[in-house]
């Protein structure tokens, strides 16, 4: 088996994890998308389609591919993964003390595949009454038909953020808006019990379900190389949630230093991922409306260390303008190599919203993207990065890209 480190952003891409949108998809209405943090309804058999030559772009590159709906499957067969997901998935606090256990119990009947369906794909009413009579619960007699007893994750599409690995370790993320909390249940299980991961050796960053404000989502974590992480503060990261993994990365010591980036917080910009990612070992698609963001650098205080919570952390704060110059030192390089397409601000605008910045790396030099982004993709061409396009017309419209819908495990050092 291979042994499961993230050594860089652009090295040789090795194995990742991704996740074909399936029923959970078929669960968004006009009224529920907002809520699901998707902009648009999407076409399902066609975005189907589009995410097969995604993994098909993949698997070119010699990238082994493995599916979330199967690692769960898998991972169902192990009584203590059932149980876990079980007690998580079925909460009176959600569900009531009449309904919960008759849930579970009906739950705890169905084989893996089918409960790995009602976990990701949710469970209407209706699809209830054909497994059990209707319980007495003041919360179930008060549902519609066709409302949702057990909430989908349509958002396991983005399989960066709800666990990211670093280095020699994996962060199962504690989320930040409600419609995502239950993914990292997901990747807990996975990582736990599935026998792929659950007998090698690998350290933990975060386990995803208790660090209520110290929220961080994988979109915003940038493996640079050379013992660096940088880091978006944005809609979803907190200050908090980044200097908790810098204190674990640099205890472990896997890494010694994380630059911390001040993002706008706003939708469009919601994770580091949407306006900058890494394309080779110097260089950086990087949006044109950025601006010049505050940053700071963390480093572990020497003469600390042991356990997690001795660690002391030392923050150098860094005026607006001068992130890249700290990228670059925590790269060991004079400067980064700045990719910023030359277009008129509405377009720059539009492909930005449409993930134009948000390429994939399978090796150095040479991205995955999308094909509704021509102006960002001709323009990387032009700077000799190799372009795999995929299309993107209906993934597109959950707002993530390439590299938002892969979660790396195996990726080589720079
Ligand atoms: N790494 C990313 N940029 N992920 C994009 C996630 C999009 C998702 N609909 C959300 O709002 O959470």
């Amino acid at each position: 088996m291979n042994e499961l480190y993230v050594g860089s952003e652009v090295g040789r891409l090795r194995e990742v994890i991704v996740h074909r949108p399936g029923t959970e998809l078929l669960r968004l209405t006009p009224e529920t998308k907002e809520e699901l943090l998707f902009d648009d309804l999407m076409w399902v058999r066609r975005a189907q389609e589009e995410h097969d030559q995604f993994s098909e772009a993949l698997e070119s590159t010699g990238t082994e591919v493995l599916h979330l709906d199967v690692l769960l499957r898998e991972t169902l067969a192990v009584t203590e993964a059932r149980n876990f997901i079980l007690d998580l998935t079925f909460d009176e606090r959600l569900h009531g003390p009449a309904a919960a256990p008759v849930l579970r119990q009906v739950a705890s009947q169905l084989d893996g595949a089918a409960l790995a369906e009602l976990v990701i794909g949710g469970l209407t009413k209706r699809e209830l009454l054909e497994l059990t009579d209707e319980p007495r619960s003041i919360v179930l007699h008060s549902m519609g038909p066709d409302d949702l007893v057990v909430a989908p994750l349509p958002n396991h599409l983005f399989a960066r953020d709800a666990s990211c690995w670093v280095y020699d370790g994996v962060a199962v993320n504690s989320m930040q808006k409600p419609a995502r909390m239950r993914e990292a249940v997901t990747y807990e299980a996975v990582y736990r019990w599935h026998p792929r991961f659950a007998s090698a050796p690998f350290q933990r960053w975060a386990d995803g379900l208790s660090d209520a404000q110290a929220t961080v989502e994988g979109g915003d974590v940038l493996v640079l190389g050379n013992g660096a992480v940088l880091i978006g503060m944005s809609e979803r990261t907190t200050p908090q949630g980044v200097e908790r993994i810098a204190r674990r990365l640099f205890a472990a010591g896997s890494a010694d230093r994380v630059v911390a980036l001040d993002l706008p917080k706003a939708r469009s910009f919601m994770h580091l991922d949407t306006v900058m990612t890494m394309v080779d070992e110097r260089s950086f698609i990087e949006y044109a409306g950025l601006g010049e963001l505050p940053s700071y650098t963390i480093t572990p205080r020497s003469g600390t260390g042991g356990t997690p919570v001795e660690v002391e952390l030392n923050i150098a704060d860094h005026a607006p303008g001068h992130a890249h110059r700290a990228i670059a030192d925590a790269l060991g390089l004079h400067g980064l190599r700045i990719l910023t397409a030359e277009q008129d601000l509405h377009s720059a605008a539009r492909e930005q919203w449409d993930d134009g910045c948000n390429a994939l790396a399978v090796s150095p030099g040479v991205v995955i993207t999308y094909d509704r982004t021509p102006t960002s993709n001709a323009f990387l061409r032009e700077s000799g990065i190799e372009v795999i396009e995929v299309p993107g017309g209906e993934l597109g419209r959950g707002r993530g890209g390439p590299r938002c819908m892969s979660c790396p495990t195996l990726r080589d050092p720079l």
